[in-house]
């Protein structure tokens, strides 16, 4: 693997799941495979589970690793080709990304959206710019529009849970107070795509996603209907699409769409977290034995753990 930056760069899914599994059970298998390779994580955004189970997974493999929150810590990067730097950004992408590269062999890259600018959101202009100039592997630690170490999770734990060939999987919406982003929606959908799960989108109307990420995908604007004999019910939030970045839900449509007991019914519970307990979700789901929230968080490091050894194979 070159880079993993969208769910395009996996090759094989079902391999990749199987190894990850393989690494679950015997996770020091490939400590020498990262023996002097570096791992250098830059945060633009906030993180528990991706920061700490990324650099778990490169200590498994022997990696040594660097995490820079880039906001608090790093000079401002200017992204745009040409600009007069004589504002507030100090520090050009091209520069920076050409210096990482000498201090780590793999740089992985969280940039959450504007979510007031689609066309820049959409042009992936962080980690994009990333891929562009740096001579090392990049991977995705959350974009813009693309979530893909938590969708291999996912994937990971739906394939480890599943009691059926193909789990019915349903993706619902659901209430939030903020304005959040769409990548893992639009990367969960992807994987789900990629799998043998028979898949429906449930959110209330105004909240479409993008045709690119549904394409034929069944979407259920009847959350009880899309609901029924569901074995997996992954919950998100997400703000407007069309409207971008809008929160246009009543208070009424966000108290009618949080997932109880009684609309899960029998199905496992997924969230990728944090998640905001009796908005998204009743506890009694939450403390309940139908969650796999925290298994869903621990394949986390499996996730990362396989894409960086095939990362690493490939430098090798
Ligand atoms: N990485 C997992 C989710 C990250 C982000 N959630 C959040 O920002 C929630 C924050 C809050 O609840 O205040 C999102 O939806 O993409
Ligand atoms: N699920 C996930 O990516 O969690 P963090 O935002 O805490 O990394």
């Amino acid at each position: 693997m070159k880079k993993y930056t969208s769910l395009d760069d996996i090759t094989d899914l079902q391999a990749l799941i199987a190894e990850a599994r393989e690494l679950k059970k015997n996770p020091y298998a490939f400590e020498e495979l990262g023996k002097r390779k570096r791992l250098i994580l830059l945060f633009f955004n906030s993180s528990l589970r991706t920061r700490l189970s990324t650099e778990k997974a490169a200590c498994n493999l022997g990696m040594d690793v660097t995490v820079m929150n880039f906001n608090s810590d790093a000079w401002k990067l200017e992204f745009e080709d040409g600009t007069v730097m004589n504002a507030d950004t100090s520090e050009h992408i091209k520069e920076a990304a050409q210096v990482i590269s000498q201090y780590g062999d793999v740089i992985a890259v969280r940039a959450f959206p504007t979510l007031t600018d689609k066309a820049k959101d959409e042009s992936e202009y962080v980690i994009s710019n990333f891929v562009k100039y740096a001579s090392v592997p990049v991977v995705n630690m959350e974009s813009a529009t693309a979530h893909p170490l938590q969708a291999l999770a996912d994937a990971i734990t739906i394939t480890e849970l599943s009691q059926k060939k193909r789990p019915k999987v349903v993706l619902s919406w659901a209430p939030h107070p903020k304005a959040l982003p769409h990548a893992v929606a639009n990367s969960f959908i992807g994987m789900m795509q990629k799998m043998d799960v028979d898949l429906t989108v449930t959110h209330p109307e105004g909240y479409e996603l993008s045709d690119a990420t549904i394409q034929d995908t069944p979407v259920e604007y009847n959350q009880d209907a899309a609901l029924k004999d569901a074995d997996f019910v992954y919950v998100k939030n997400w703000s407007s699409y069309k409207d971008y970045g809008r929160v246009s839900a009543t208070p009424e449509t966000h108290s009618n769409w949080m997932i109880t007991p009684e609309k899960l019914g029998n199905a496992q519970f997924m969230h990728c977290l944090p998640v905001r307990r009796n908005v998204i979700v009743a506890d009694a789901v939450l403390d309940g034995s139908n969650s796999v929230v925290i298994e869903q968080a621990n394949n986390r490091t499996f996730s990362a753990q396989v894409v960086l050894k095939k990362i690493l194979e490939n430098l090798n």
